[in-house]
Order: C-alpha cells, then sequence, then structure tokens
C-alpha cells in the first residue's frame, strides 16, 4: 500500500542542513497498522509528513497505493491527498466551528448534496461515538473527544490510509487506551491501512502488527512487533521494550546471586513453566527465578524468565540446551557458567 524508496529529507536552515530522514526505504502493507517509535527528532514527523507529502522529500520515491505522489501535479495531488487521512497530537480543529461543522468542512472538496453530507457527518459521529456532540464548539470537548472528531474529520473522504501523527500523546491512558481500540475497529471494519508514529511503546504493543525503530533519520530495526519483542536486536530498541517490559532485577539481588543469570524466551504457545520445570526435574539444577512475565503480543503469548542456575557447570550446559530444544531463546546474561 505505501512504498517508500530511498527517502532522504533534508532541511536547509540558516546555519546549514539538517537530515530530518536518511535514505529510509520501508514497505507497509495494504490492511495492516504499522508503527514507527523513536525518540525526539529521530525523524518520525518527518517521514510521516513525506507520506503524504506534506513534506516534499530531498531523494527518494513514495508510492501509496501504486501512484508516486512525487510525479503528480498540483491538482491530481489533491485528489489523492483526500485519500490519506491524517490525525494529529493537537487535533487542529477549527474552534470557531461546530464539531458537524469542522466534519462537513473537510468534505467541502467532495461538492456533495447537503442532504448527502449531513447523512456522512452523522454516520461518522456515530462511528466514533459523539452522536450527541454534534452542536458544541471544540472548547466543550475532552481531550479524547477532540481527538475523536479529529478520526471522524479524517475519514470524511473516505481515506485508504490513515497516518497519526503521535495521535495519543497528549491524552491519559484510559482515553489513550479508548482511542486506539476506535483505531483499531476502524482499521478491522474500514480495511484503512494505517501508519501512526509515537515514541510509547506501549502504544505499538497494544494496535501495530509490523513496527519500524528510527534514530537519527534513519531505521535501525523492523519486523513484526511479535518478533521484535521477542528478539530485539538493537540497544534502542531493547530499550524501548523494557520501557513496556521491565526486566530491571535490583543490584542487591544480582549482588546475592552467585551462579550464572539466564533469560529464557518462550515464543507463541509453548508451556515455558512446563519446560523450565521438566529441565529442573531432569537436571541436577537448582533454579532460582529473578523475574518472570507473559507478555501478549498480537494475541500470542510470549513467555520471558529470568532465573540465576544453581549446579555442576556440565549440568548447566545441558540443562540450558534442553531448553533451547524446546523452542526457546537462552541469552545469558551474567556468566559464571
Ligand atoms: N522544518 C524543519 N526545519 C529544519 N529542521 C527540521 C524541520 N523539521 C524537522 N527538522 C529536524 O529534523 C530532525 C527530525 O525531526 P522530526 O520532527 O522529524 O523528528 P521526530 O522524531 O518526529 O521528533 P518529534 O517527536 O520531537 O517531532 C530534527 O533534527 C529536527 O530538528
Amino acid at each position: 500500500m505505501i512504498d517508500i524508496q530511498n527517502l532522504s529529507k533534508i532541511y536547509k536552515t540558516k546555519s546549514g542542513t539538517v537530515t530530518g530522514v536518511d535514505n529510509v526505504s520501508l514497505t507497509v502493507y495494504e490492511g495492516e497498522i504499522f508503527g514507527i517509535v523513536g525518540y525526539s527528532g529521530a525523524g518520525k514527523s518527518s517521514l510521516l509528513r513525506c507520506i503524504n507529502l506534506l513534506e516534499r522529500p530531498t531523494l527518494g520515491t513514495i508510492r501509496v497505493d501504486g501512484v508516486d505522489l512525487t510525479s503528480l501535479k498540483s491538482e491530481e495531488l489533491r485528489a489523492a491527498r483526500l485519500k490519506i487521512g491524517m490525525i494529529f497530537q493537537h487535533f487542529y480543529l477549527i474552534s470557531q466551528k461546530t464539531v458537524y461543522e469542522n466534519i462537513a468542512f473537510a468534505l467541502k472538496a467532495a461538492n456533495l448534496p447537503k442532504n448527502q453530507v449531513q447523512k456522512r457527518v452523522e454516520d461518522l459521529l456515530e462511528m466514533v461515538g459523539l452522536s450527541d456532540k454534534k452542536d458544541v464548539y471544540p472548547s466543550q470537548l475532552s481531550g479524547g473527544q477532540k481527538q475523536r472528531v479529529g478520526i471522524a474529520r479524517a475519514l470524511a473522504n473516505d481515506p485508504k490510509v490513515l497516518l497519526c501523527d503521535e495521535a495519543t500523546s497528549a491524552l491519559d491512558p484510559t482515553t489513550t487506551k479508548s482511542i486506539l481500540n476506535l483505531l483499531k475497529k476502524i482499521n478491522k471494519e474500514l480495511n484503512i491501512t494505517i501508519v501512526l508514529i509515537t515514541h510509547e511503546m506501549n502504544v505499538v504493543k497494544e494496535i501495530c502488527n509490523r513496527m519500524a525503530i528510527m534514530q537519527e533519520g534513519r531505521v535501525i530495526e523492523e519486523g513484526s512487533v511479535y518478533d521484535v519483542f521477542a528478539s530485539p536486536k538493537a540497544d534502542l530498541t531493547k530499550e524501548f521494550i523494557e520501557s513496556v517490559v521491565s526486566f530491571e532485577i535490583p543490584d542487591v539481588i544480582l549482588d546475592g546471586c552467585e551462579g550464572p543469570i539466564v533469560k529464557v524466551t518462550f515464543r507463541g504457545q509453548v508451556a515455558g513453566e512446563g519446560v523450565i520445570s521438566d529441565m529442573l526435574q531432569t537436571f541436577q539444577v537448582k533454579g532460582n527465578f529473578l523475574h518472570g512475565s507473559i507478555e501478549y503480543i498480537q494475541d500470542l503469548p510470549l513467555g520471558i524468565f529470568i532465573m540465576e542456575l544453581k549446579g555442576k557447570q556440565e549440568e548447566i550446559q545441558a540443562a540450558l540446551t534442553y531448553v533451547e530444544k524446546r523452542a526457546a531463546q537462552v541469552e545469558v546474561l551474567r556468566d559464571g557458567i
């Protein structure tokens, strides 16, 4: 659906040039929710804004639904842009217009008769759960309600793609959850491809199918959210994951450990606890659990256990080989073997 090839965005400033995006290639498939994560300044907004040409790429191509946007003339580009909705962290609603008028305004270009505009706006308001707020002004709405209006407005022209620029960053956790659920519903029911940028890994964990991590304008890691959580490669990716799944063990506990400390990761339906208890029964090894969690990502369990192993070196080695053969990934965090 979205094909980005060798895209760079270089800004010219008074003091020189700044690279916003540095040679990024990415594919977002139809119907998926794709998350782009990174700290402030990583280039997420620049990349997202290049997708609908709010920013013109300095180099590279962007194809949306097979069309190279950079090759379009202004009239064609305007039409193509209607098929790419966008929502923002700060909503950008028109304060002098009611909820109804804000959404109807987005339909202006479609030149629909009044009764069709009314029907469309009412359907959109129902979709986002705001039918009762039709005649109020943005200042009378909560942040979550404002974002719902933003979403209704973005959907007004039946887009195929929805771009979300830190759409939940100004919202509290409960409201964030409800907006994420709404985005999930829109993705499923309307088959709209969603690309979101965020600095919050929990947003990606909650709703994305695939993801990319950006740093200094580049994509440093990408893959299915499950795979990235199960086997992160870059240090920055690990850091982001630890922000939602913490494996931190207090120093005083670590100092009290004598044996090697291992992290065992079980993917999918493998019953990790069963494998570990079989291992402890089969080998002359004692396990001291330091951490354990089962995360559900895209409804698939991901089991992570951290433990200290005590026993003879050969027994520990054999026990780890046994666990590894049972679909687990074993990482020695602190050697002692
Ligand atoms: N209009 C601009 N002019 C000059 N430099 C810019 C412009 N927009 C972005 N940049 C620079 O490009 C780099 C990437 O910024 P960008 O806003 O894309 O990152 P980001 O990951 O979205 O961060 P944030 O979440 O803070 O917006 C930064 O160094 C930024 O200062």
